[in-house]
């Protein structure tokens, strides 16, 4: 096992430092006899099976699964190593933390902290929607919990989204309620899934739909219980690879690519955008306001 501190090269010739201790040797990782490989890292689980060619990646920062840059870096580096490694044709993203997806963007990265800090988070956020949404491989999302925000976008930027059954799983771009803006790319991942009336209806209300309005909606595909999500993403996924890959591949780019390269086009600009909009003040207050109430919530 190895734990390295390292850096991460990311587009556009930045990079990102790689604060955490991240288990690269993967390869050195238990293999049982039945083709089954699991990766560990402190905050991402991969689990994978080598005869399927499929792989399962666990979220695993509790307690909401919150995109922090510490997650984010585990979880591109994760990505990577499995979209090079031509073993892989299908990947299931889903929760290790009971109940919850993901909370999306972690608000703390987000507030009280220096203009690179954000500049730095952003550029973390891009590149794994970049990754995310252009994979080569199959994507598909078991939802088995609360799926707000970036947590939202993650499982739309899957090829198909199954949604455990249970009224508290809500999924949706919430950002309004916030007091922030969704960026015109998490806009044009949701027209693409929604249409644009739909969208334009959830996102200036910041609609967090319940499972079957999800699905009514179109934002997911299916609803099971939740006892049977996991089967279900594997029964889909060995539909899916049943495609010969370069076929499915270039249709999806065809697909995917006008969208990926808006922003590919004005990474940088979107980056100041984000940097300079967070920074001011009004929306520092309304983030640290929002973060209160969820401490709140409990007491
Ligand atoms: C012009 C425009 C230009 C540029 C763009 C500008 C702006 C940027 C837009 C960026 C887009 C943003 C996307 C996002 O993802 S923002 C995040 C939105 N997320 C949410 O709203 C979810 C908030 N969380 C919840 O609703 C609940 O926590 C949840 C997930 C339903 C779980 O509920 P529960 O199990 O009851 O858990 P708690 O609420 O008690 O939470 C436990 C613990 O976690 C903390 N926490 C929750 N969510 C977050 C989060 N997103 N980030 C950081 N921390 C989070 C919560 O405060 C509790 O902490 P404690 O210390 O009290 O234990």
């Amino acid at each position: 096992m190895a734990l390295v501190a390292g850096r991460k090269t990311f587009a556009a010739g930045k990079t990102l430092l790689l604060r955490a201790g991240v288990w690269l040797g993967a390869e050195a990782a238990a293999r049982g006899g039945n083709g089954a490989r699991r990766f560990v890292s402190q905050r991402v689980l991969v689990e994978s099976d080598v005869t399927a060619g499929i792989a399962t990646i666990k979220f695993k920062n509790p307690p909401v699964n919150s995109l922090s840059l510490e997650f984010l870096t585990e979880f591109i580096i994760c990505l990577e190593k499995l979209e090079n490694d031509k073993t892989y044709r299908g990947l299931i993203l889903t929760s290790d933390c009971p109940g919850i997806f993901s909370a999306g963007l972690d608000l703390r990265e987000m507030c009280g902290k220096n203009l690179a800090h954000y500049a730095e988070y952003w550029r973390a956020i891009q590149e794994t929607w970049l990754k995310l949404y252009l994979s080569n491989m199959v994507l598909v999302a078991a939802i088995n919990g609360a799926s707000p925000a970036g947590g939202c976008l993650m499982a739309l930027s899957s090829d198909y989204r199954v949604l455990a059954d249970n009224p508290r799983y809500r999924i949706g771009l919430n950002e309004t309620l916030l007091g922030i803006v969704a960026p015109f790319w998490f806009k044009d991942v949701l027209v693409n899934t929604i249409g644009h009336r739909a969208a334009e209806h959830a996102l200036q209300l910041g609609l967090l739909f319940q499972p079957t309005e999800a699905l009514q909606v179109g934002m997911v595909d299916q609803v099971v219980p939740e006892d049977q999500v996991q089967s279900t993403a594997l029964s889909v996924m060995t539909e899916w690879l049943a495609i010969p890959d370069h076929a499915r591949q270039l249709t999806k780019s065809m697909m995917r690519k006008a969208t990926a390269d808006n922003l590919i086009k004005q990474r940088e600009a979107d980056i100041q955008n984000f940097v300079s909009f967070v920074s001011r003040d009004s929306i520092q207050k309304s983030l640290q306001v929002y973060l209160e109430k969820l401490k709140q919530k409990k007491h």
